[in-house]
């Protein structure tokens, strides 16, 4: 098309992909009549764009008229020229009007010629308005989350004008509530038949009982914050270790436990044991017993249907087939037949699965003599808001024989008469601390010895902020399994063993 054409037609005539180009890169709004060749550009629309020109015509709005046919980016629309308008800017889709609606067309006109003003007069300084009202709600079907295509569809999500802002899982779907990034309405094209999008307030409603469709897209709660396990099978771990800990990384997972463990023959089938009798059952217990494993307490926002519809089918093959996005098709180890990642199916088997890697650990915790009230007080709420649950409590002086007793590795050091006296000096506040991976995770919150080097290291940690010395430094905790034991049974008798007993099985 010329200057020439464009000045006296009211639309340009786009049949190939070159003016196509020429068009989008334009400046202003241009306004697109997809049209199919049986029934040609629509006459009703013209009537409404020439309006239009002559009520906010200026050289910032243009319209054309191009065949679903021979451009790429339109042939999706073949079949569904009702007709159907597009608008684009600086050749990005903003906004798309199906069927002859005149009030629709012209408010979508006035509104985006407004925005092309706005660009013009502001230049780099122009900041697209957001629109909090406009929600979606995007459901991505079993199918698709079994079929390991979350990621894909998240992908197409933040490519378009949409941010995602809230997310859910109910049955085995997940719900992700969209909202629009920019101005104008705008579809979203998924091209997933898996995946419907509609727009309905009683689906948010129900979904979303606490989203507050005017307030701030960001500020909307987002679900809460699960642990699932996963486990990277030995030959995957061995050989491509760096890689699956920075995709799960990268997928939004924090890993809040890890270990390595190589599970015995026993230990393996217990674990699957309701897999028994398949024919993959010796495969899998093979694989499961061939090295270290690694096991992972993954946690974010809905992690156990959010890791699980990362995976994929659970056959290498038809992962390889039906969803080669999914980690079981990326992760898969050649002539091994096994996937080479598990995770758990529903939140009550991943805290069983849990239990099994991360067995609840118990932990004699210390609040150390001359403590005040407030300071017992705050670092009891500390304990509790780490998620340690307080197995037993008690508040007593220890004699001089049992602090002798209870620092008798460190006889014969320079501090030990001290550290004796300090420890018998008046009450202390002794705590089991029961979680899992309570001795580690209770040894981080008390920091180092030194205080000194905790306020350098570990500003947070209990020393950092309350120990007077490296002497007088507040608290202690147990360093490991045996001195755990060792020292609970010395402050609690035998009763607590019991019961930790019993809570372990
Ligand atoms: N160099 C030192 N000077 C003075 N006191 C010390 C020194 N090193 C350790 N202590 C005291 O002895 C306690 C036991 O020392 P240890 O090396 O076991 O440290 P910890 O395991 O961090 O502390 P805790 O056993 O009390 O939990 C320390 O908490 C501290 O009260």
């Amino acid at each position: 098309y010329s200057y020439y054409t464009f000045i006296y037609k009211l639309q340009i005539e786009v049949s190939n992909e070159e003016q196509w180009k020429e068009a989008l890169l334009a400046p202003g709004l241009l306004v697109v009549d997809v049209y199919q060749r049986w029934c040609g550009p629509c006459k009703a629309v013209q009537n409404i764009f020439r309006k239009c020109k002559t009520e906010y015509g200026d050289d910032l709005l243009r319209f054309a008229v191009a065949e679903a046919d021979d451009i790429l980016e339109l042939s999706s629309l073949k079949g569904k020229c009702l007709p159907v308008c597009l608008f684009y800017s600086g050749g990005k889709l903003l906004s798309i009007v199906r069927g002859v609606n005149g009030p629709l067309l012209q408010k979508t006109i006035l509104e985006l010629v407004d925005v092309e003003k706005k660009k013009q007069q502001l230049g780099s300084k122009y900041v697209p308005e957001v629109n909090h009202g406009t929600y979606c709600v995007v459901i991505i079907k079993p199918d698709a989350v079994a079929g390991g295509q979350v990621e894909a569809i998240r992908k197409k999500v933040s490519a378009s004008h949409w941010i995602l802002t809230q997310y859910t899982g109910y049955f085995r779907c997940l719900f992700w509530v969209i909202s629009l990034r920019s101005n104008y309405v705008q579809e979203v094209d998924m091209g997933l038949s898996d995946c419907s999008i509609e727009m309905d307030s009683r689906q948010l409603a129900f979904f979303f009982p606490t989203l507050n469709v005017t307030s701030d897209t960001q500020a909307g709660s987002i679900s809460e914050i699960q642990k699932t396990l996963a486990l990277i099978r030995p030959s995957l771990l061995r050989k491509r270790k760096d890689e699956i800990l920075k995709t799960i990384h990268d997928f939004g997972f924090q890993i809040a436990m890890q270990r390595e463990i190589t599970l015995t023959d026993e230990q393996a089938k217990e674990f699957y044991k309701d897999h028994d009798g398949t024919d993959y059952f010796p495969g899998l217990i093979n694989q499961m017993t061939s090295g270290p494993l690694l096991a992972l307490a993954l946690t974010r926002e809905d992690a156990v249907l959010h890791w699980r519809g990362l995976l994929g089918p659970k056959v290498v093959d038809e992962a390889k087939e039906k969803s080669p996005e999914s980690l079981r098709a990326q992760f898969a180890i050649d002539n091994v037949a096994i996937n080479q990642l598990h995770g758990s199916s529903t939140p009550e088997e991943a805290q069983r699965d849990l239990n099994k890697f991360f067995p609840t650990e118990h932990t004699l915790a210390v609040i150390k003599p001359d403590y005040t009230q407030e300071l017992r007080d705050s670092i009891i709420n500390r304990i509790k808001e780490a998620g340690f649950s307080i197995s037993q409590v008690t508040e007593k002086k220890l004699t001089r024989d049992m602090a002798e007793e209870f620092y008798k590795d460190h006889v014969g050091k320079y501090f030990y008469n001290h550290l004796v006296d300090y420890m018998s000096r008046g009450p202390s506040v002794m705590m089991i601390l029961s979680k899992e991976n309570a001795i580690t995770e209770w040894r981080e919150m008390m920091g180092p010895t030194d205080p000194e080097q905790a306020k350098q290291g570990s500003p947070n940690c209990l020393r950092a902020q309350f120990a007077k010395s490296i002497l007088e430094n507040v608290v202690h905790g147990s360093s490991n399994v045996q001195h755990a034991m060792d020292n609970i049974m010395l402050i609690f008798g035998d009763i607590p063993k019991q019961t930790l007993l019993k809570k372990e099985k």
